[in-house]
């Protein structure tokens, strides 16, 4: 079997999906992207459809090798999200040429089912007790939030109070019936996330992620040597020699790679192995569209360490089309309660709705993501 074509679909909400032909007619779909840049990572596709026209698909760990080491340069979020998009159509070839799905080539399921959790209150983090409310209605008990609006390096008692309020109302609200991350989305400084995590800690959060941002990542272990807070990161990290540096250092309680960032299923099956080497905790960080959950959920059944998974069923940024738009098998992806099952078909189990996809990228938006700035007029962190 040889590969003939990449097909790259940019599509509403913000995603762009991938689909790999065969001279043998089987094919294989990804979810290649980097939120914002979906231009940039197309073009980096096809870059590297050199290594891979007329290649065998089923030599995904070679295809995989190639693309990360033959061009020089590697690593980053453009090139790893382009071959993670790729590696997991690859496997989705593999699993449908073996009439298997990708779990079973993985070695076979670790548990019968996944738990999955919902975003509430938005990008600035609003009518959170209506957001649980709703969603606890339909039987989810597992939540994530943002943690802050704009924040200074250095900033006053009334933000963190404005911080604190909002979580400590949720717990006053709900208890512990419910559980749920605070994610501080990288808006927040060294010095000022060891102030809010001190005072989260009374209102006992399941985690909090992205403390710092990535690139202050030698944070984590001062930072987690002054909480109890579980501290968890990952989804602006893109491979296993990113995610080796902080598991040297320490820190982390939860990683959180993307499957759509982090160089795919290959990739975050290995990162999956390290991280519970470490006593560490799986959580695939997953805001974005079907194939990239499937993806995600593929690892999450067969990685002993997987405890969490992200879904975006209803998210924020999900304008314009929302997570099973562009999918014919829905019912695979039904939630109980927040739990799913495995995705049993062969390769990925997602059955896309091509002429869906062709029709809907003929009007795909040009997502970004907001720009931010400070009462003083300079860039925020978004
Ligand atoms: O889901 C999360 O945890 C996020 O922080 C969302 C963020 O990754 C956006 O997708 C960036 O555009
Ligand atoms: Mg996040």
């Amino acid at each position: 079997m040889k590969i003939t074509r990449l097909t790259t679909y940019r599509v509403p909400p913000r995603w762009m999906l991938l689909k790999i032909e065969t001279d043998e007619g089987v094919t294989g779909w990804g979810e290649p992207v980097i939120e914002g840049r979906a231009r940039t990572v197309e073009a980096a596709v096809h870059e590297l459809s050199d290594y891979l026209v007329g290649r065998d698909p089923a030599r995904i760990n070679d295809l995989w090798q190639t693309m990360y080491r033959a061009g020089f340069y590697r690593g980053g979020p453009i090139l790893m999200s382009a071959i993670a998009g790729i590696d997991q159509a690859l496997w989705d070839i593999k699993g449908k040429v073996l009439g298997q799905p990708v779990y079973e080539l993985l070695g076979g399921l670790v548990r019968d089912r996944m738990k999955t959790y919902s975003w509430v209150g938005g990008d600035r983090p609003a009518e959170l007790i209506a957001g649980i409310a709703a969603l606890r209605e339909a039987g989810f008990d597992t939540f994530k939030m943002n943690g802050t609006e704009e924040l200074g390096i250095v900033d006053n008692a009334r933000k963190v109070d404005q911080a604190v309020a909002r979580v400590a109302e949720v717990r006053a609200k709900f208890g512990y019936e419910i559980e749920f991350g605070v994610d501080f989305h990288g808006r927040v400084s060294a010095p000022m996330a060891k102030v809010l995590l001190r005072e989260l800690e009374p209102y006992r959060p399941l985690f909090v992620e992205e403390p710092v941002l990535a690139e202050q990542d030698e944070y984590y272990r001062t930072l987690s040597d002054a909480t109890s807070i579980p501290l968890a990161a990952g989804e602006r990290m893109y491979s296993r020699f990113d995610f080796k540096r902080v598991f040297d250092r320490g820190g982390l309680a939860i990683v959180q790679p993307d499957l759509s960032h982090a160089g795919g299923i290959t990739e975050c099956v290995k990162i999956a192995a390290m991280a519970e080497a470490h006593d560490i905790a799986l959580a695939p960080h997953c805001p974005l569209g079907p194939v990239a959950l499937a993806s995600c959920l593929h690892v999450d059944f067969v990685a002993h360490n997987a405890v969490l998974q992200e879904q975006s069923m209803g998210i924020h940024y999900n304008q314009g089309a929302d997570l099973l738009d562009y999918v014919k098998n829905k019912d695979d992806f039904r939630l109980s309660g927040g739990w799913i099952r495995p995705l049993t078909k062969p390769g990925l189990g997602v059955e896309i709705d091509e002429e869906r996809v062709i029709e809907a990228s003929r009007t795909a938006p040009d997502w970004r993501n907001p720009v931010w700035r400070h009462a003083d007029g300079s860039i925020a962190e978004w």
